[in-house]
């Protein structure tokens, strides 16, 4: 058996950087990939200016509390002040500029203004409240790196800067393939002995959940030309073909001998992970295309932990493996086997920092139920025995399938 660590390191390995890149508005950036690095083009803030509503003064002329100085402006955010006389107080708000001459803003808290004048209550130190040019963002630095996955914070920093637009990679065309006589699509009818096909919107879900463009899924019956068909179809026009069911040991599992006869070459793993043993990972006409267990739990777990790495490789992204969080167990019986547990746990807020973790009740890989439920996986390793308040390594799903 392949131990766990070895598979994930293997997939995550296998994603080469995407080819070409396209230009796209600020308000379709979120969950893109960025093409390129980002260099700031101006200061910012652009000029000292104040963080308070208050008054510009120079320090050395309110160095004895209760000074009072004649208030010579008003000057607002977007105006530019006069120079600062000495011994006055030039009137701003957050955001105004700080003149010339003055060195300090004391707030309106610390302030009274009476007939045009301001007497200072506390005694400001130079340098109080003033915000100042380039300490945020200095021309000319680098502020955003190739292959960041963009939210709401890089699309701000992106739009202080001047940008209306940012090179993103394309979005991945995944193909995914379902097979097994036995599976209906949703909203039909079910005949005896049938189950619906909930795989197929189930990855779907998870892949444009990670960036992903919406998948290409094709169902093919438990028939060797019916399988090699639609595996040569999605290999043609995606980037990775991701398929489910028929990987194990069965008759009719037809995926892998598809995959042969096509040409392709196909690295069969028994993993040690529970759930989600079979998996392969193969290469057709130089693209990807990984073989996940059919039992729903198995390919939750399998796409969470072993292909989201590989996705986020294949999408040029720099965090291919997001981070492993501790957690303390809350069993009421030891867990372990011969194979690393990936546990469906909820996650709450522990007495002594660590989160609780408390797996669900139903942990077989055909069963579904807990995937609507899960916060995330948590593993117990490979020949381990544990026992509540155990502190294992757990992946919360809010991590991983970004
Ligand atoms: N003799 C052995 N039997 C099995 C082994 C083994 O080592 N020896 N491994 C077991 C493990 S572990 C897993 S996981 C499964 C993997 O099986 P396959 O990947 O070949 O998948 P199928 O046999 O096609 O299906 C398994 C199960 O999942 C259901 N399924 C399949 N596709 C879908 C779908 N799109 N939507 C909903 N449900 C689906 C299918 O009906 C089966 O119940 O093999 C074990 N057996
Ligand atoms: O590995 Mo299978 O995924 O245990 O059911």
């Amino acid at each position: 058996m392949l131990d766990f660590d070895t598979a994930q390191a293997r997939l995550a390995a296998r994603g080469r950087g995407p080819a070409g890149r396209e230009t796209v508005p600020l308000d379709a950036l979120p969950g893109r990939v960025l093409a390129a690095d980002i260099h700031a083009v101006l200061d910012l803030p652009p000029a000292d200016n104040s963080a308070m509503d208050g008054y510009a003064l120079r320090a050395a002329d309110a160095a004895t509390p209760g000074a009072t100085l004649p208030v010579q402006q008003r000057c607002f955010a977007g105006q530019t002040p006069d120079p600062l006389l000495p011994g006055q107080a030039i009137r701003l708000f957050t955001g105004s500029v700080i003149p010339a001459g003055a060195d300090t803003v004391v707030m309106q808290e610390d302030c009274r203004e009476e007939d045009g004048r301001v007497t200072i209550l506390t005694s400001p130190p130079p340098g109080q409240h003033i915000r100042r040019r380039g300490e945020d963002m200095s021309a000319e630095r680098l502020i955003l790196s190739q292959g960041t996955l963009l939210g709401a914070g890089h699309i701000a920093v992106l739009a202080s800067q001047g940008y209306d637009r940012a090179p993103v990679f394309p979005r991945l065309k995944i193909g995914i393939l379902t097979t097994g006589d036995e599976l209906v699509p949703p909203g039909q009818p079910l005949p005896p002995a049938a189950i619906h096909n909930s795989n197929a919107p189930m990855l779907a879900s998870l892949c444009i959940g990670l960036g992903a463009a919406a998948p290409l899924l094709r169902h093919a019956r438990d028939d060797a030309d019916a399988t090699c068909q639609a595996l040569a179809e999605l290999n043609e026009t995606c980037d990775l073909v991701l398929s489910v069911g028929g990987a194990s040991v069965g008759e009719k599992d037809l995926v892998k001998p598809a995959i042969e006869t096509l040409g392709g070459t196909l690295d069969l793993w028994r993993v040690r992970m529970k759930p989600g043993k079979p998996v392969a990972l193969a290469e057709l006409k130089g693209r990807p295309l990984v073989c996940l267990p059919g039992n729903p739990s198995s390919a939750f777990a399998v796409f969470t932990l072993l292909v989201s790495p590989l996705i986020r490789s294949l999408q040029g992204r720099r965090d291919v493996l997001p981070p492993i969080r501790r957690g303390i167990l809350d069993i009421t019986r030891p867990v372990g086997g011969d194979r690393d547990d990936f546990l469906r746990i909820q996650a709450a807020q522990g007495a002594a920092g660590l989160p609780r973790l408390t797996p669900h009740t139903q942990q077989s890989s055909g069963a579904m139920s807990s995937l609507a439920w899960a916060h995330g996986l948590a593993r117990i390793p490979a020949g381990a025995r544990l026992e509540a308040g155990a502190e294992v390594d757990w992946m919360a799903l809010s991590d991983w399938l970004v």
